[in-house]
């Protein structure tokens, strides 16, 4: 057999979930490889997911602003602009950001290895390197970080140049007028507010029978409302039944009877955990259906030494929790017994607007008999954004109608994902210092979006009686 390289931790992935792990190991003085397949670090993340269409939506909604702007008109000749030119800027980004995390691997002493990994036993992993050759790695525990990919149904023709999903979508290089996106999940919003921002003609299908279900109410509907504004056609609880592809179109059959043409389909319905190349037999582990790693409150798998954490386990399936899910997975090789599971993760949705949300909805309140109150902030009436131009938006904070403390916050409006945080800070106060009083007695710079918390916080001890 080949000579092995011996670790005491073995991390397979190199996206949030297993730099969040490697980092934590290595500076605890533990001898960590991490292996991926892409050739880079930075995960999905960096390269296909948070990072590529996050730059896209920035420029977007640089080029949104403008155009609103009467001093820059010239620029409203912007629409239509080709997703390859809007796309250079996301590249740029992506260079930095691998530059940047891969001297955190150097500066830790981390071993990078580039290749598909698989296990050969409990012990061992094989690499399957970019070169052609193969390397043997040995690790006394292991950490699954391999992330998730679209889900792609079979009837589906993903080779179709017209059929994108949300990492081929990164090539589109012709133009289009019009867009369907199919599954209006985050990913399928986001894009929505994307390529409408673009000026293409956008339809949005969603399964479901309202935008983002999980969502307040309020907030589901200030969403649909304004992707509808932006001139998105929203269709709700419709189901494909097939999709047609042509050289120069696509066509989608709903089950219902419609039929919808456009120049190509973003397919934005589910996502799979990468499982299926790792050879888990080989350790006596399992996926489930959906590609995804059942793991306990240590992120611990059904083999005590191999660990998994980010999309491979699913909920939530984000960048921000899979850091820290990673993170805490290590400690939990460490010994480190009392490190608690990554929970209360705030939801931070790059529509046009933005949202972001933390704790219970008025529903889940209402279900459970909770007596709160809302205070509300409406951007338009913040000195800020009518300096600023982004009077799209609202605070809604939900508290207890007699303890003060805060249940949830509910931001929808330009730097949401920003805003929700101060809120977020003081909601998990314990002891006491988690109350609205906070937001009343407290001086906020001004003028500032943070003011909407004093706003908010006022509102909602008016309605007290
Ligand atoms: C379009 C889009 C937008 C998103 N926007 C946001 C956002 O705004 N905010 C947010 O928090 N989250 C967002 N997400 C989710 C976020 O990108 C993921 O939650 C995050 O990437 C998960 O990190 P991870 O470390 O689990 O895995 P990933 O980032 O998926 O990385 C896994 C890595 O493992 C490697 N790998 C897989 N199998 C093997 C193998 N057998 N051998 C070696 N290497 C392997 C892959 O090459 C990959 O590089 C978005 C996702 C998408 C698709
Ligand atoms: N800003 C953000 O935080 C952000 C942005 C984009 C994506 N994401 C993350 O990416 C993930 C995917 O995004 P999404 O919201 O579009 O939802 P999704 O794609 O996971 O779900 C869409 C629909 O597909 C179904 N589905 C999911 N996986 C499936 C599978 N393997 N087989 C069959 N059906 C499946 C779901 O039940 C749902 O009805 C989410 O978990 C989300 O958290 C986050």
């Amino acid at each position: 057999m080949q000579t092995a390289h011996d670790y005491d931790v073995v991390v397979i992935g190199a996206g949030p979930a297993g730099e969040g792990a490697a980092m934590k190991l290595s500076k605890e003085g533990k001898k960590v490889a991490i292996v991926d397949a892409r050739g880079q670090v930075g995960g999905n993340c960096t390269h296909v997911g948070t990072i590529p269409s996050k730059a896209l939506r920035q420029t977007v909604f640089n080029i949104m602003r403008y155009q609103r702007d009467v001093m820059f008109q010239r620029v409203g000749e912007l629409r239509n602009v080709p997703l390859s030119q809007v796309l250079a800027r996301a590249h740029t980004i992506i260079e930095q950001q691998v530059a940047v995390h891969s001297r955190f691997y150097d500066r830790n002493e981390v071993d990078v290895y580039y290749g598909q990994a698989h296990f050969v036993d409990a012990q061992h992993l094989s690499i399957k390197t970019r070169e052609g050759g193969t390397e043997l790695l040995s690790f006394a525990s292991a950490v699954l970080a391999t992330g998730s990919r679209p889900y792609h149904p079979e009837d589906i023709d993903f080779s179709h140049p017209r059929v994108f999903d949300s990492d081929k979508i990164l090539t589109l290089d012709y133009p289009v007028h019009k867009l369907i996106i199919y599954g209006a999940g985050v990913i399928g919003c986001e894009y929505a507010s994307i390529f409408v921002g673009l000026g293409y003609k956008v339809d949005l299908i969603n399964t479901q029978v309202q935008l983002l279900s999980y969502l307040d109410d309020e907030i589901a509907d200030a969403l649909s409302y304004y992707l509808r504004e932006l001139g998105v056609l929203i269709r709700h609880q419709e189901q494909y039944e097939r999709v047609e592809t042509f050289d120069d179109c696509v066509v989608l059959h709903l089950k219902s009877g419609k039929k919808i043409k456009a120049d190509a389909i973003l397919w934005c319905n589910g996502r799979t955990g990468n499982t299926d190349n790792l050879a888990l037999e080989a350790v006596g582990l399992q996926a489930n259906s959906r590609g995804q790693i059942t793991v306990d409150q240590q992120y611990k798998t059904a083999i005590p030494h191999i660990f998994a954490a980010g999309d491979v386990i699913g909920w939530p399936s984000l960048a921000s929790a899979a850091y820290d899910q990673g993170r805490c997975a290590a400690a939990h090789i460490l010994g480190v017994a009392d490190t608690p599971r990554v929970e209360d993760v705030p939801t931070g949705i790059y529509t046009i607007p933005e949202i972001s949300s933390l704790g219970k909805t008025e529903k889940q309140l209402t279900e459970e008999r909770v007596p709160y109150e809302v205070g509300q902030a409406f951007f338009r009436h913040l000195a800020r954004a009518q300096i600023t131009g982004e009077t799209v938006g609202m605070l809604k904070i939900l508290f207890h109608r007699e303890t003060l403390a805060i249940l949830g916050i509910h931001c929808f409006g330009n730097n949401a994902a920003e805003i929700v945080h101060i809120g977020q800070a003081i909601m998990q106060q314990k002891n006491g210092g988690n109350t609205l009083r906070y937001f009343a007695n407290t001086t906020f710079n001004y003028p500032t979006m943070a003011e909407a918390y004093r706003v908010a916080a006022l509102n909602g001890l008016n309605r007290l009686f």
